[in-house]
């Protein structure tokens, strides 16, 4: 820099108004994602979705990411084309994707509105209401998980030895702040039904303040390359991009166990989320709106629990076991709701524990297993490797649900389909176990300090 005014990055009060306007975008992000799990009942009586339609909505997210690999193309992408154009694109497409999903359970829509006999022109099995609001979620998928990177990116080009772990850690807390708000705000204004479509409809309208947020952050950006003298094409790689990248990554079987803890960890958490408050009704007899403030304990507790694990790994290390810890109570957890009936606020904060020592060890790690040019090829990948089970958990659990509670019913007896989380995080403990003894083998240092590497 040849200018002796201060770069933006440099001023504390810049790099948290930064992390504030990115963290709103990541809190409308899981906002629209959750947002529909307290409506799960209201979409059956509406729209007449069984469970497993509710599953294959809630799945479509991924299938951009899975199927098309867009995490690792977004990522890559992103390296090419810069924070501006990549972030707009992709928060773009989120907002679309958010904005078709409210249209397809519209009233117009459904009174026959633009596309409604384009999409009753085939697969008569499904309705148009879900088909519409299957292309709104893919879309939304599409944009928001390549959004997710765009945002890590964002804070290391902010905050980069001032503080990075930290502000990775709130990140985690805006996204959950996002799942808070979205499991007390949605059935709230959904009003048992009342108000179905504007429950949504705010949603998608969240959806798209993210990004004028985005092109308010934008402005930012582009002062600051103004400001280190960088082209207006920002930082690009100059290493052509090569799949044996990829199999390199695979290759590392460090990098492959954490990567099985991931998919297998979050499988068990996010299709769960999907279903908990909808468990949490059958099973306790609550109304929605009690079941989702129930379920609203999970992200409550991350938001500040995530920050805090990110402040003491950074510290003190023990990430392995960490994370062993964490994966072993989800599989506590998951086993007294499928078996007993023990009061559900104990375990919801055991597993608002499991779910904030998990991401604080695992996104940390990875830059003691891969090199610092490889991180974002590993995290886009290893999203997408997530994203096959965030494609498929929803499915296999509705399908269940459905082959169990025959007929469709009002109330679900949810025993196999908890059964079946419990043994996805029992593969995820195999794999933070594998994980912790492949490390002391290799000695990569994931039990170190995080600012020892
Ligand atoms: N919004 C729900 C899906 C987010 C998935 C994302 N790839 C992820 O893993 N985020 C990390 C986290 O702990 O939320």
């Amino acid at each position: 820099m040849n200018t002796l005014k201060k770069a933006l990055n440099e001023s504390a009060a810049m790099r948290w108004g930064v992390l504030l306007l990115v963290g709103f975008v990541l809190s409308v992000n899981y906002y629209f994602y959750d947002a529909f799990s307290t409506l799960k009942d209201l979409l059956r009586a509406e729209f007449d979705f069984t469970n497993k339609d509710y599953g294959l909505f809630v799945s479509f997210y991924s299938v951009p990411n899975t199927f098309l690999l867009m995490a690792v193309i977004g990522g890559v992408i992103l390296d090419k084309l810069g924070i501006r154009r990549t972030g707009f694109m992709f928060v773009f497409f989120m907002a679309i994707g958010a904005v078709l999903t409210a249209y397809g359970a519209s009233d117009y829509y459904g009174a026959g509105g633009i596309g409604y006999s384009f999409m009753s022109s085939f697969m008569p099995n499904y309705s148009p209401e879900l088909k519409m609001m299957l292309l709104g979620r893919f879309f939304f998928g599409l944009g928001a998980e390549t959004s997710i990177v765009v945002i890590s990116k964002i804070l290391v080009k902010w905050f980069k030895g001032k503080n990075l772990a930290l502000a990775f850690g709130l990140k985690v807390g805006f996204g959950r702040l996002g799942t808070f708000a979205a499991l007390n705000i949605s059935p709230a204004v959904a009003d048992k039904g009342a108000n179905l479509t504007g429950a949504i409809w705010l949603a998608a309208i969240l959806v798209c303040t993210g990004l004028l947020a985005f092109i308010v952050y934008m402005l930012l950006d582009a002062k600051l390359d103004k400001q280190l003298e960088k082209d207006s094409n920002e930082t690009v790689t100059s290493k052509p991009f090569s799949f044996r990248d990829i199999t390199g990554l695979l290759g590392n079987r460090a990098y492959l166990y954490i990567a099985l803890l991931c998919v297998t960890f979050y499988s068990a958490v996010f299709p769960f989320l999907a279903y908990a408050p909808d468990f949490f009704a059958d099973k306790f007899s609550l109304t929605s709106v009690e079941s989702g403030k129930l379920t609203s304990l999970l992200p409550l507790g991350t938001m500040f629990f995530t920050p805090l694990f990110g402040w003491l790994i950074d510290r003190k290390g023990k990430s392995a076991t960490a994370m062993i810890f964490g994966a072993s109570t989800l599989l506590a957890v998951h086993l007294v709701f499928a078996l007993t009936y023990f009061p559900p606020q104990a375990p919801i904060i055991l597993l608002g524990i499991a779910f904030s020592l998990v991401p604080a060890a695992m996104w940390p790690s990875m830059v003691k297993l891969v090199d610092d040019s490889q991180i974002g090829t590993a995290y886009g990948l290893m999203y997408s490797i997530q994203n096959l089970g965030l494609w498929g958990f929803p499915i296999i659990a509705g399908s269940i649900l459905d082959a169990t509670n025959p007929g469709n019913p009002e109330v679900s007896d949810y025993t196999a389909t908890i059964l079946m989380f419990a043994a996805v995080s029992l593969l995820g403990l195999i794999f933070a176990l594998l994980l912790k003894f492949e490390d002391k083998k290799k000695g990569f240092g994931v039990e170190l300090p995080l600012n020892k590497k």
